[in-house]
This record gives structure tokens, sequence and C-alpha cells, in this order.
């Protein structure tokens, strides 16, 4: 493809990467080769929901620990206040497991052509898993504290993974 139109949107992915199905947190994305800092990861598309379906059916499935938060927006470009709604994000992008003192993804939200773009924030080691944070506040035990011996501070908020860091 020639430079995108307005309509189009170039799609990158760092060809190293794999799925590793049997770690403490689950599925986890890890790269068998080392990869430089700003390097992008995955481009993926996003499917937006209706606040109405977040709360009455998403809101009640597993699908909920996989959704992102979205600022809704009334304009074009612009987010309307703070008011926001859920995402799922297909592709790589939901199989981003969270660290806390070991994150080496940021990601970013692309409003106009509805893709968060992951990114490596450092040097990232070969067989190392690719986490990005979802915040402070999990409705999980976090695996990192649990073999590090830390008590987890669970809270009982049904928490999103929190954009607000990257955007
Ligand atoms: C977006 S999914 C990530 C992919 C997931 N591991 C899987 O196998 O489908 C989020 C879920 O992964 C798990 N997870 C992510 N980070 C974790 C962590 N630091 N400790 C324990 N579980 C984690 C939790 O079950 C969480 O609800």
């Amino acid at each position: 493809m020639s430079t995108p139109t307005a309509t189009e949107v170039k799609l990158d992915r760092f060809p190293h990467l794999y799925i590793k199905l049997d770690t403490p947190k689950g599925r986890g994305v890890f790269s068998n080769t080392p990869v430089p800092p700003g390097t992008i990861l995955d481009i993926c598309p996003v499917l937006l929901l209706s606040p109405a379906e977040t709360v009455h059916h998403i809101a009640h499935t597993t699908m909920n620990h996989y959704t992102y938060n979205w600022p809704l927006r009334t304009t074009k470009n612009t987010p309307s206040s703070n008011a926001k709604t859920q995402a799922v994000v297909l592709g790589l992008g939901s199989m981003f497991n969270h660290s806390r003192s070991h994150q080496n993804v940021v990601w970013e939200r692309d409003l106009e052509r509805q893709v968060i773009v992951y990114r490596t924030s450092r040097w990232v080691e070969e067989g190392e898993e690719l986490c990005i944070s979802y915040g402070d506040r999990l409705t999980f035990e976090d695996a990192e504290e649990r073999a590090d011996g830390v008590q987890s501070d669970e809270d009982e908020v049904l928490d999103k993974i929190d954009l607000g860091a990257f955007s």
C-alpha cells in the first residue's frame, strides 16, 4: 500500500511474537527475539460497545475482563467530557497481561481510526513476556505479587483496563 488515505489503516505486527498458553497469568504474549524500544508490536482494531450493551450484557460475561475503556465522542475528534464506553480489542491486544513492575509495552488509542497501537517501552529480551499496565485496581489476584509473597490489594470495584496513562 502507498500512503494510506483517510479511510485506510496501515497495519503492522512484529513478526516474532508467540502466545504461551500456560503462564501463571493464563495465556500471554512473548517474543522469541530481542525487541528494541519503540517497536510497534501490533495495531489492533477495536469493536465499540454502547454503554447500555456494556452494562446489561458484557458486564455479566467473561468478555468483561477483556474490554478497554474508550471515550465517547460528540464530534469527529473531540471526546465528550469524561464519558466512556467499552471497546473489545481484536487481535493480540486482548492477550497482553498486566505487570506492575515489569511492564514493557505501552499503548495508544487512535480514536479516529478505532485502533490501538501497541509499542515496546524498552528493550525486551528474547523469551520475555510482553506486558502492559492495567492500572491500580485489579479484579484478580496479581500472579507476580502472589509469586513475590506480597498481599494484593483486592478491590471490590469492577475495574477496567485503564487507558489513561498512555492517552
Ligand atoms: C485481557 S486478559 C489477558 C489474557 C488472558 N491471560 C487469557 O489467557 O486470555 C485479562 C486476564 O488475564 C489475567 N491476568 C492478566 N494479568 C495478570 C496478572 N498480573 N496476574 C494474574 N492474572 C493476570 C486475568 O485473569 C485477567 O482477567
